[in-house]
């Protein structure tokens, strides 16, 4: 095997295997860009007493072991916002790849315009819909930095789509 490649495989096989390399935890998050009629963004506030507190991000959460990222966005969706979502409504956008202190996520973000129920903080999170020009007021989390360009996009897609 040539030399570079036999460094590459080294290289991969560290990283999987834990090898001489710092091993991290990954978490795998999915979250949505919930977005209605107004084309205003819902987002989530972070409950007292749970890490980033008071930072608002897209509802959504943790992927549970052998769950699809859609099957957990759906479940999250009902869980915390009391709506149902059908999976082919959740369009694919973006993702976030943040390493926090103790662990890396991976947060695929999906685009949502349709949904049926009465939309409610089920956990008694404050909630609130966002316009484009107030999302700046609105701290998020680290992770999420990077996805408000890309959502604003979105955002502004829909707008010219439905005019
Ligand atoms: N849902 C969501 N989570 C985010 C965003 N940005 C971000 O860094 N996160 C982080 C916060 C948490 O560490 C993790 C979400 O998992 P979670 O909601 O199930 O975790 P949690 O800390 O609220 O609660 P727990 O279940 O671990 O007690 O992802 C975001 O925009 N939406």
């Amino acid at each position: 095997m040539p030399e570079q490649q036999q460094q590459q495989q080294q290289q991969q096989e560290q990283t999987t295997t834990g090898g001489q390399q710092q091993q991290v935890k990954m978490v795998l998050v999915v979250a949505v860009a919930l977005i209605d009629s107004q084309h205003r963004l819902l987002l989530a506030q972070r409950p007292p007493g749970k890490a980033m507190a008071g930072l608002w991000e897209f509802p959504g959460g943790k992927v549970d072991a052998g769950e699809t990222p859609e099957a957990a966005l759906v479940r999250e969706l009902q869980e915390e916002l009391s709506i149902q979502v059908e999976p082919r409504d959740l369009q694919p956008l973006t993702f976030a790849s943040h390493t926090y202190d103790s662990f890396h996520l991976l947060m695929p973000l999906y685009v949502c315009r349709k949904w049926s129920g009465q939309l409610r903080g089920v956990e008694g999170q404050q909630l609130a819909w966002v316009s484009p020009r107030q999302l700046h007021d609105y701290p998020m989390p680290a992770a999420d930095v990077p996805l408000v360009a890309p959502v604003l996009q979105a955002m502004e897609a829909g707008r010219t789509i439905s005019a």
